[in-house]
């Protein structure tokens, strides 16, 4: 890591902390995440597959990752670097409302990201303005969060996204995921960014669940027949809820806006809209009337099938996620078959005994590819180097396109990585308040 000047702390969060620093080589300025816990052995980091992940999730509105670096047992991600969140936007124009025009953009950013997330397999379960960085109105998704095995906790995921922006299946502890999981947080950050204060800032988790009742009204508990939180679902079927519209909530929302938050906060994750549906909503195109809505709405292609079941995970220890993911992960013996499948390209490059070595390497592992890496030449001081990039010109015969005692993987392998599942959780509830 010498070769970055840190310059200040841009964030603080539950895995890492992460600085605003200069490579002095390139003078390209980054944001490094130096992840809190420590990874003593390469083996760990390379748990981390959403890694492979992100370079598949290449797109102009989803951060880009350029490398990771292992040194003293401390491990660092280096990221494009970004001006602001849009929490911190929000907090410092709390006089001066967004135009829908500007939320429509924001909006619209962030779903061209999510749609391109979810028709790769991935979902990233923890959306919240925090996580969407913005700099000259461009925004991106970000934070991949790390987290620990998803085997230590399901089916009873409880840090599953951040809880004002939690899916009301994720509340009562329903074993099923999908990816309208994000829908519904695109839904409370929609109605954040005309109110600038959350839409369900419940204060536990119970409390969130009254607070969706107090808007939404009490749900058709048939809609999570996989619900494993009695205790909750009896307690609000007991409760009465003093009922406040969304549209009473945002008065300086349009019609549209209303209509597509009230779909996208759809106690029914099936009725929730997708990425791609949304952005086809009248929100967005003032060409498509609201009435006409429904029939465009069922013209929309149908997104795959991205259903999990937590209940088919491993149970693995200690297995890591850089976390925008939740890809697929299988059961274990499904993951023999992908290994078995994928043989000599398979991840054992990873688990190399050379990388674990007491000479405390530093690692640098480059994600980019070619033409988008800034950085092509190897890191002289590293004495291993895991690159992906070259790969994709050269095939598996000859030798590895760079001089270190490197591993690397062929193109080939990334197929595979599409069809395989696997999973990621997301951070612990962080509670924020603005003010
Ligand atoms: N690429 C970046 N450019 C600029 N700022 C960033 C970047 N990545 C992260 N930050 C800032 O650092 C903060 C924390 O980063 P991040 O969310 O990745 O950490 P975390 O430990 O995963 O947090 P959380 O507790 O939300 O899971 C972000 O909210 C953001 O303000």
């Amino acid at each position: 890591m010498e070769r970055y000047k840190f310059l200040e702390e841009l964030g603080d969060g539950t895995c890492g902390s992460v600085y605003k620093a200069v490579n002095l080589e390139t003078y390209e300025v980054v944001a490094v995440k130096k992840m809190k816990r420590k990874f003593y052995y390469w083996e760990e980091c390379m748990n981390l597959r959403e890694v492979k992940a992100l370079r598949k999730l290449n797109h102009p509105h989803i951060i880009k990752l350029k490398e990771i670096a292992r040194e003293h047992n401390e491990l660092f991600f280096i990221f494009e670097c970004m001006d602001h969140n849009l929490y911190q936007i929000m907090k410092e124009r709390e006089q001066r409302p967004f135009s829908e025009a500007e939320i429509r953009s924001f909006m619209s950013q962030m779903l061209q990201g999510l749609a391109h997330m979810h028709k790769n397999g991935y979902f990233h379960r923890d959306l919240k303005p925090e996580n969407l960085l913005v700099t000259n109105n461009i925004l991106k998704i970000a934070d991949f969060g790390l987290a620990r095995e998803v085997a230590s906790m399901p089916p009873y995921t409880e840090y599953v996204s951040t809880r004002w922006y939690r899916a009301p299946e994720v509340l009562l502890q329903s074993s099923l995921y999908t990816p309208a999981v994000d829908m519904w947080a695109v839904g409370a950050i929609l109605a954040e960014l005309f109110a600038f204060s959350p839409l369900f800032p419940g204060e536990s988790e119970i409390d969130q669940l009254y607070k969706i009742c107090c808007v939404l009204g009490k749900p058709d508990w048939t809609t999570f027949p996989e619900a494993k939180s009695i205790s909750r679902i009896m307690s609000i079927s007991h409760t009465e809820f003093p009922q406040t519209r969304i549209a009473d909530l945002l008065p300086n929302a349009s019609p549209e806006a209303i209509d597509l938050i009230t779909r996208l906060c759809s106690w029914d994750p099936l009725k929730r809209p997708t990425a791609d549906q949304a952005l086809n909503h009248p929100f967005f195109n003032a060409s498509y009337p609201l009435h006409d809505l429904e029939l465009r709405l069922n013209t929309i292609a149908e997104m795959p099938n991205l259903e999990l079941n937590l209940w088919d995970f491993n149970t693995k220890q200690d297995e890591c996620f850089l976390g925008l993911t939740l890809a697929v992960k299988p059961s274990a013996p499904k993951l023999e078959m992908v290994c078995n499948a994928s043989q000599d390209m398979s991840e054992n490059f990873l688990f190399c005994p050379m990388v674990n070595n007491d000479r405390e390497p530093s690692v640098f592992w480059s994600l980019l590819s070619p033409d988008e890496n800034r950085v092509h030449a190897p890191v002289e001081s590293c004495p291993l180097s895991l690159s992906f990039s070259p790969m994709q010109q050269h095939t598996s015969v000859g030798p590895p396109p760079q001089s270190t005692t490197g591993f690397t993987v062929g193109s080939s392998m990334q197929p595979n990585m599409l069809d395989r599942p696997w999973m990621a959780v997301s951070a612990p509830f962080q509670q924020t308040h603005y003010l």
